[in-house]
């Protein structure tokens, strides 16, 4: 058997064709390759990885191998992977549908949640023993190493009906299975990892739970908190993309219309400067003084929701809360109000409490585009389910937004590959010169001229002339 499995290898040369245009769109990932095309850092890196299998991530993952790096990867998402590009990885840039030449890459859309792990398990499974790096978003490869290794040395596997989700019986089923077949399979791989670098806020909240519980087996860079990651994923990632899904599912004109948006942190920000440049009316709500002064300050009407919740016409969440827009709130809504959330996974709107009404119908227009009808007749459109509606109705965040995040990956691999002895088991951020190195990676692509300090003037801020510039509590 050939080792990748992906939905369709003849998706290939499309996805070729978009993996070329991202490229120029990631010029910090390509600077790094010229940067580094001569001292290949990540030579002898065999890195695992786990995270969205889309166009932007085939550049990471050909970076890291331009680097010189071996990779073996999965998706972190059941649904995130985009085919096409998945395809253009496993044949790679000089291979062929019929002679893949590319990474292994085990991915597709619409995996069910037994086949992901059976992926995560084989982007952990190396032809002569495991990794010795691990690249992760949502710490499920990370997990899945501690938990084999935590039932190897138990001796025994729990058995799958002591399981309180879908997924830890999946993760159980699949464990019991494997390490049947090779006893100490996981103590091997856990063995010859170096460390772990980890994309998003949930994994990095997992990492400190194993580091608090003294569990954490390898080091682990915190890549979400750089922020060249998350004031992009967050502020300008979302400041693109939430129109983009919007216009996507509904087309409706933004302009002239009364928009609300919950939550006024890093994505509230950018999502009202957004549809406040469609021209809409934008009222924020805030639960915090501060970041409701500061929604006040840059112009926006502060209201509390139940006071505003019938006369606007799109409602979007981002504030990381729950059950933010009730149900009671949307049957109040105007005919055919718009509802959205980009901000936590699933929970945000309640959804659960808007099919409990009674007489209340669902008509699905496309997919992610769904009408609720009330009794009286009025009716609302949710996207994406109450889901992120930029990934569910778009295609996420631009190349660009992922060049920042993306680059603070690829260095933070080579901080562990190449720098073990600075690493004791832990949970790091990057250092700040290397979030400034990430941005200044990016600033001739936009025709950045950037300003020297002097010597003088570098010793009177009391900051080398070469970086770094902030304190490490300086908020951007
Ligand atoms: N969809 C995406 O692509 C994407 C990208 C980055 C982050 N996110 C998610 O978006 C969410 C917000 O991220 P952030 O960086 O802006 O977080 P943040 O903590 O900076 O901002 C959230 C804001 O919401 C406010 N808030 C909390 N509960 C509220 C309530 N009931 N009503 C009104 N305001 C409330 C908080 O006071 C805070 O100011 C997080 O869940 C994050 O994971 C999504
Ligand atoms: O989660 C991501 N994507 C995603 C796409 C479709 C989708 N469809 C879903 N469902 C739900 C149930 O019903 C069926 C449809 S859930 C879902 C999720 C995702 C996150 C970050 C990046 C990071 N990123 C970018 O933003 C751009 N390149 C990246 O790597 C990608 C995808």
């Amino acid at each position: 058997n050939e080792d990748f499995k992906v939905a369709d290898l003849s998706l290939a040369e499309f996805g070729r064709k978009e993996i070329q245009l991202a490229e120029h769109e990631m010029p910090g990932l390509m600077s790094l390759r010229a940067e580094y095309a001569e001292s290949q850092p990540l030579a002898g890196a065999r890195i695992t990885g786990s995270l969205h299998m889309t166009v932007q991530t085939a550049v990471l993952i050909e970076t890291l191998t331009s680097l010189g790096a071996q990779v073996r990867w999965a998706s972190c998402n059941i649904f995130s992977t985009q085919d096409h590009a998945a395809a253009a990885v496993a044949v790679g840039p000089n291979g062929t549908p019929e002679k893949p030449a590319g990474v292994p890459v085990f991915a597709w859309k619409g995996e069910s949640l037994e086949e992901y792990w059976q992926c995560t398990e084989r982007a952990l499974t190396w032809p002569d023993g495991g990794p010795n790096l691990i690249l992760d978003d949502g710490g499920d490869a990370t997990l899945l190493v501690h938990k084999g290794l935590e039932f190897e040395k138990a001796g025994a596997v729990p058995a799958v009906e002591t399981a309180e989700s879908e997924e830890e019986a999946e993760i159980l089923k699949l464990l019991a299975a494997s390490v049947a077949a090779q006893p100490q399979k996981w103590t091997g791989i856990a063995a010859g990892i170096k460390g772990v670098t980890e994309e998003t806020t949930t994994g990095v909240h997992r990492l400190y739970q194993l580091a608090e519980r003294g569990e954490l087996l390898f080091p682990a860079i915190n890549v979400n908190d750089s922020v060249t990651k998350s004031k992009f994923d967050n502020k300008y990632g979302c400041r693109h993309s939430l129109i983009d899904g919007i216009n996507r599912a509904t087309d409706v004109l933004i302009g002239g219309k009364t928009a609300v948006i919950c939550g006024y942190g890093d994505v509230g920000k950018g999502c009202a400067e957004s549809l406040r440049g469609q021209g809409a009316r934008v009222i924020v709500t805030e639960i915090d003084p501060i970041n409701a002064l500061q929604a006040a300050m840059d112009g926006y009407q502060v209201a509390r929701l139940d006071d505003v919740v019938e006369q606007a016409d799109i409602f979007v969440t981002a504030t990381g809360n729950f059950h933010v827009i009730t149900a009671a709130h949307m049957a109040r809504m105007k005919h055919q109000a718009i509802v959205g959330n980009i901000g936590h996974f699933d929970n945000e709107i309640d959804m659960a409490g808007l099919m409990k009404i009674d007489g209340i119908s669902r008509n699905n227009i496309k997919p992610q585009v769904d009408v609720w009808e009330f009794p009286d007749g009025h009716t609302i459109i949710v996207l994406s389910e109450g889901r992120l509606l930029n990934l569910g109705n778009a295609t996420g965040h631009p190349s660009f937004v992922m060049s920042n995040s993306f680059a603070n990956q690829t260095i933070a691999q080579i901080e562990l590959h190449t720098k073990p002895a600075e690493y004791p088991i832990g949970v790091y951020r990057l250092p700040k010169v290397l979030d400034e190195k990430v941005a200044r990676l990016h600033l001739d692509a936009l025709g950045v001229k950037l300003t020297e300090l002097s010597e003088q003037q570098a010793s009177y801020l009391g900051v080398p002339v070469e970086g770094p510039y902030k304190a490490d509590h300086y908020r951007y």
